[in-house]
């Protein structure tokens, strides 16, 4: 077992402080250490990250881009390790955590470039002496609270826009997963990132959290979480007037027409519902199926699920790791007896495997008053109901306060657009199951959150605009 320690300020620390255990919920074992920091290193990181703003921020872009390049560089040839880890600490297959490797080192390869791209502008004044400019110049400190079911990629979605634009990081990643987190922060100092530019404090999320919302010098909060730690980290940011981006929880539709091809939306909807064990904040949760094909689906999608194959992420033809732990897996067991107390018949699965495995489950006869259709499942857990016509379907799609991914599938281009653009959703996968890719917008509508990650937008979160007015 390894003790593994946090990084402030260019050192790794935290020796003298109490420990966390990082469990392998596969196995439910103790696998690594790692200290239990708070006040104090919240107060040293932010202090370092302060420190080394000016000098960072005041880097051309090119030179920023070239460190994060060698950093990107140094991911991919330890790719292997790294996915290993995280498929130990949070218990995806290790072909999941291969594919989340690349996707969050994606981010930092289109960040490298992106932050050559921070253009500014020139407006025609009104009088004839004057000349009117624009600038973007980076927001300062920024705060990253980082959620435990995409270790990586949720760090690297901020911290690699953040140090492009010319911003510093903290960085407080999961209690469950810290050790991916500290691999790549290891990587970073390898690849030359100056000190204090990256610094990543383990422990107390409160103590650690309340500490950044109150000081003035953290200019900026990006977190990845539940709704309510996001509404609170919100009213946190309100008396130091932060910028605020929040990706939070998502109850995804998938709405399935008489026109769809019917494989390809089986294997869309399979790959939107069971990605990472169903615990993904765009993980379908409620999928509505045009009455006249609802049969042929519901039979193709659970034969689908049942050639699901649980087990050890690390045991080669893995599909479905165990779940993050024991409240988890209560959540999912809640959902499958409400559901079947209120008619749902269960299609495949329904129960616990053993430990924190979850059999992937397929209910149907589902109806809209099920806790399943309006709370997040973040589990593997697929209800299966009818609808009509399309209004209706985007009537109960709409129905919930959340409004991150949705997923449509049709054959019927004009109808696949209709649907995609009534939808109240900041993602539409139109005949597409897994749209999340570095170079494109990535962020909710309503309680799901308030900005976006991701492509060109990414960046304008860690941007100020500065109107500069020149009298000739
Ligand atoms: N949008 C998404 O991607 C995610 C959604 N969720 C949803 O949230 C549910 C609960 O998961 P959970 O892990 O508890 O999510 P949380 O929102 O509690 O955790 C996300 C991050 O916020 C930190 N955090 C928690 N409380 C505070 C606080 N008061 N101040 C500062 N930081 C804080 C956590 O730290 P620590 O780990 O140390 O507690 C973690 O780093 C899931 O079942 C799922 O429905 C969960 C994860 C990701
Ligand atoms: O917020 C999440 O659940 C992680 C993001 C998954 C993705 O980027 O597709």
């Amino acid at each position: 077992m390894e003790n593994y320690l946090m990084y402030i300020n260019g050192e790794w620390t935290g020796e003298e402080l109490p420990k966390m255990e990082v469990d392998n919920p596969a196995v439910n074992e103790v696998i690594a250490t790692v200290p239990k920091g708070g006040k104090k290193e919240a107060e040293l990181a932010a202090d370092a990250a302060y420190a080394a703003f000016p000098a960072w921020a005041a880097l051309s872009a090119y030179e920023r881009s070239a460190y994060l390049r060698t950093w990107f560089n140094l991911i991919q040839e330890n790719e292997n390790e790294l996915a290993r880890t995280m498929t130990i600490e949070q218990g995806k297959p290790l072909k999941e955590a291969i594919g989340e490797m690349r996707y969050a080192n994606g981010f930092i390869e289109w960040f490298a470039e992106e932050g050559k791209r921070i253009y500014g502008e020139t407006i025609p004044a009104s009088v004839t002496n004057k000349r009117l400019f624009v600038h973007k110049q980076p927001v300062g400190v920024v705060a990253a609270i980082t959620p435990w079911n995409f270790p990586a990629a949720m760090i690297t979605r901020k911290v690699a826009p953040a140090l492009a634009a010319g911003c510093t990081v903290v960085i407080k990643p999961a209690k469950q997963t810290p050790l991916t987190a500290l691999k790549l922060a290891e990587l970073a100092a390898k690849a030359g990132i100056p000190k204090g530019v990256i610094n990543v404090v383990t422990g107390s999320a409160k103590e650690i959290g309340d500490v950044w919302l109150a000081d003035e010098r953290v200019r900026k909060l990006t977190f990845t979480g539940s709704t309510e730690v996001g509404k609170l980290l919100m009213r946190g940011s309100a008396d130091t007037v932060k910028k605020v981006s929040l990706e939070l929880g998502g109850h995804a539709p998938v709405i399935v027409t008489k026109n769809a091809d019917l494989d390809k939306a089986v294997e869309g909807t399979v790959a939107a519902k069971f990605r990472n064990a169903g615990q993904t904040c765009v993980c379908s949760n409620r999928i509505y199926v045009q009455e006249e094909v609802y049969e042929a689906f519901t039979k193709k999608f659970t034969e689908k699920v049942k050639a699901l194959r649980i087990g050890n992420g690390l045991e080669e033809g893995t599909d479905i790791g165990p779940l993050i732990d024991k409240n988890a897996v209560e959540k999912v067991e809640k959902h499958v007896k409400d559901a079947v107390e209120k008619g749902a018949k269960v299609e495949t699965g329904g129960s616990v495997k053993e430990g924190l495995f979850f059999e992937p489950t397929v209910i149907s006869n589902v109806t809209d008053d099920m806790l399943c259709m309006n709370e997040e499942t973040f589990g593997p857990l697929a209800p299966v109901t009818k609808f009509a016509g399309i209004d209706e379907a985007i009537k109960r799609a709409n129905d919930s306060i959340y409004g991150l991914a949705a997923y449509v599938f049709t054959e019927n281009i004009s109808e696949g657009i209709k649907i995609a653009e009534g939808l109240e959703y900041g993602i539409v996968g139109l005949n597409d199951g897994l749209p999340s890719t570095p170079q494109a917008p990535f962020g909710g509508f309503k309680q799901s959150g308030l900005g976006r990650e991701g492509g060109r937008y990414g960046i304008e979160e860690f941007l100020e605009v500065k109107y500069i007015s020149l009298g000739l």
